[in-house]
This record gives C-alpha cells, sequence and structure tokens, in this order.
C-alpha cells in the first residue's frame, strides 16, 4: 500500500475512566485535546517538536508513545515505515488520570489511518489496535468515539463455562478453542476482544477536574490493587455502575444529581490506591460528604466530578479555602466531549 497523503492532522480528547463504579469499563471524553500535526520525512529519521504538556519529559525518538503507536499501526494497515516529523500541542496533564497514553496511543494510530488514506469507516479498527496497545479498553473507547462509554473484553472461553456445556451437536456450544467460528447457527455473540457501546450524555450533564501538582503513573497504581475482591464489594459495583449510563443520560425525569451520586460510588479500586494519593482521597471523600458525585479520575490522581447543572461558583466556593487557594490543585471545567478523534490529510 502507498502513502495517501504526506501530512496528516489528528485531534484527540481527553479521557476519564471508571467513573468511579465503572473499573477498566466505563468512560468519558472530556473537551482538553492535544493537537499533534505528522509530515513524511524524505529520510528515515524522527523528529518530535513538543509544545505544552511534557514537554521537558517525553523522548524525542522513537520511544516516544505517538510514534510507537504510529510504527504498528502502519505496519497494520501495510504501509511502509517512514521518516516523520512530529509536531504536538498537548494539553492533556500525564500521569493525572485523564488517558494521555489513550490519548497518545490513539493519535498514533489514527495518524496512519489517515495516511492510509481512510476516513470514519477505521475508527472501529483504531479502537481495536489501540486498546490492544494500552490493554484495556476504558480511556480509549471514549477518546476514539467521545461521549460516555461502556468497553468489555470478550472472551469466549469465559462467556460460556466450557467444561460444564452440554456438547451434544444440537447445542452448539462453544469449543474449547473458543474462536468465533465455535458458536454454530445463529445468534452469533460478538468476536472475541474488545467492543465498546457508546451511551448519550444529557446535556446538563457538567464535569470538572481537578488536577493536582503532583503525578501517578497507571502502572503503580494498578500495582496496588488486590487480585481478589470480596463478594459484597462486587454486588455493590455490579448496582451502581448498572446505573451510571441512565444518570448520565438523564432523561428521566428522577432526581440525577442522586442517581449520578450513586453511580460514582466504588469499592473495587479507589480506597486500595488511596495511599499512593492521600491528597486526592482526602479531596474526593470530602466531595462526596458534601453530596458532590466524585471520583478519582482513570487511576487518578485527578479527581472528577460530575453534577446536572453548572455548579462552579459553589464548588469554586466549598474547594477555595483548603485546596484551591494553596495552589496544589487546579480546577478545569471541560464541556463533554461528544466527536471523538479526528483524522485528516492536511496542507
Ligand atoms: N502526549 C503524549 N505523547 C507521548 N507520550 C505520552 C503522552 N501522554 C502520555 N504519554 C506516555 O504515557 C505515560 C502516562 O501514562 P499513564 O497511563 O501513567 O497516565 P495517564 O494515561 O495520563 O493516566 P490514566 O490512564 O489513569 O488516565 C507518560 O509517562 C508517557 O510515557
Ligand atoms: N481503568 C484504568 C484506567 C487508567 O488507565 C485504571 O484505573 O487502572
Amino acid at each position: 500500500m502507498k502513502f495517501a497523503t504526506d501530512v496528516v492532522k489528528v485531534s484527540v480528547p481527553a479521557t476519564s475512566a471508571n467513573l468511579g463504579s465503572g473499573f477498566d469499563t466505563a468512560g468519558l471524553a472530556l473537551d482538553v485535546r492535544d493537537e499533534l500535526r505528522f509530515e513524511l520525512l524524505p529520510s528515515s529519521d524522527v523528529e518530535i517538536e513538543i509544545h505544552g504538556e511534557g514537554e521537558t519529559t517525553l523522548p524525542r525518538d522513537e520511544r516516544h508513545l505517538v510514534i510507537r503507536s504510529l510504527r504498528r499501526a502502519l505496519d497494520e494497515f501495510g504501509l511502509p515505515q517512514a521518516g516523520v516529523k512530529l509536531t504536538a500541542f498537548n494539553r492533556i496533564p500525564q500521569e493525572r488520570g485523564m488517558g494521555s497514553s489513550a490519548e497518545a496511543i490513539v493519535a498514533g494510530v489514527s495518524a496512519a489511518a489517515a495516511f492510509a488514506g481512510l476516513g470514519d469507516e477505521a475508527r472501529d479498527f483504531i479502537f481495536d489496535l489501540s486498546a490492544h496497545i494500552e490493554g484495556h479498553p476504558d480511556n480509549v473507547a471514549p477518546a476514539v468515539y467521545g461521549g460516555m462509554t461502556v468497553s468489555w473484553d470478550f472472551e469466549p472461553n469465559r462467556e460460556v463455562p466450557v467444561s460444564d456445556a452440554p456438547t451434544s451437536k444440537a447445542s452448539g456450544v462453544l469449543s474449547p478453542k473458543g474462536d468465533e467460528a465455535s458458536f454454530p447457527g445463529s445468534p452469533k455473540p460478538f468476536k472475541g476482544g474488545y467492543h465498546t457501546v457508546n451511551y448519550p450524555v444529557g446535556e446538563r450533564i457538567n464535569a470538572w477536574v481537578f488536577v493536582p501538582d503532583f503525578k501517578l503513573s497507571t502502572e503503580e497504581a494498578r500495582h496496588a490493587l488486590p487480585t481478589d475482591v470480596p463478594r459484597t464489594d462486587a454486588i455493590f459495583n455490579v448496582s451502581r455502575v448498572a446505573l451510571l449510563p441512565a444518570a448520565l443520560g438523564a432523561s428521566h425525569g428522577r432526581d440525577v444529581n442522586a442517581m449520578l451520586f450513586s453511580a460514582t460510588a466504588d469499592t473495587l479500586h479507589q480506597r486500595y490506591r488511596s495511599s499512593l494519593m492521600p491528597q486526592s482521597w482526602e479531596l474526593m471523600t470530602f466531595l462526596r460528604a458534601n453530596g458532590y458525585a466524585s471520583a478519582i479520575s482513570g487511576a487518578g490522581p485527578c479527581v472528577l466530578v460530575l453534577h446536572d447543572g453548572d455548579d462552579s461558583a459553589a464548588l469554586q466556593n466549598l474547594l477555595f479555602e483548603h485546596w484551591l487557594s494553596e495552589g496544589h490543585w487546579r480546577m478545569l471545567h471541560p464541556a463533554i466531549d461528544r466527536q471523538g478523534v479526528t483524522y485528516t490529510a492536511a496542507e
């Protein structure tokens, strides 16, 4: 395959994963965008220019996550590897729980799609490859599609308890191999791998992200999680995550803020990570004690608030004295992004 163009532009939104109860599953796109320009070079060099977030910390060579993801996707699209100049204008805070790594991966993969001359028809492929590179789909899905997403990893061998399933030819059960072809007849379940569903977000839903002046890598935060969780905690989160689409969709005339409050509650991950970010835990619990639907954003340490209506002034007043005035926290009030990644050929 040949390059369809020499220059492409990509814009990717920030994302907040988990939304409290939906660990590794729920995500929301926020209108804080990184803008990237990719230009093919006649040589095999990589040139990287970074403005904004990461300009003093990110590598400027083949180790850069955007470049690594671009390289992987060029192979997948059957395009040759080439020299490239990347110019990045980064606004998404990094290692804070706003989906910066998913952004970088989606940017590189989407750039390859645009170099291949592909448009919207490549979106599902971008999601699939990006989620495989990231290793979990909850940030990648809203970064690709916008809005609120619920994602899952369809693992055929876990969908049917294979060892217990009847083996008569009439029952049409999954083979231990567990691939797509082993579901005979109809209906057909999904193919193995990552999937996502986009849910509408009500026009009145507002999001705030409180960004601290310290970082926490997702890798470190994932190491803090236990292998097993109590059954009562699992039941608690199942009941709350099921509320999330209804609460964010907000078209049912019920008390949306009360539903958001329950929907963002969690017992599966946040408490286990609290010692890695005590300030975030303190802020999140203070907000909840004051009735706000609040959660750790992604793996932290940012804190997310969701609310029906614009409560900026009240939040500012509530948090000014102990948090915002000391300069350790910034308050962002991004719009909900409903577009997802954009990728186009450019001049
Ligand atoms: N714009 C970017 N360009 C290149 N690499 C990036 C960019 N943003 C993030 N990265 C890479 O991703 C790492 C941060 O990933 P990490 O998963 O720890 O945080 P996050 O994605 O911001 O948080 P979360 O996954 O909880 O939302 C950075 O250390 C860097 O290696
Ligand atoms: N679900 C992920 C989001 C961060 O990538 C976590 O909390 O570890």
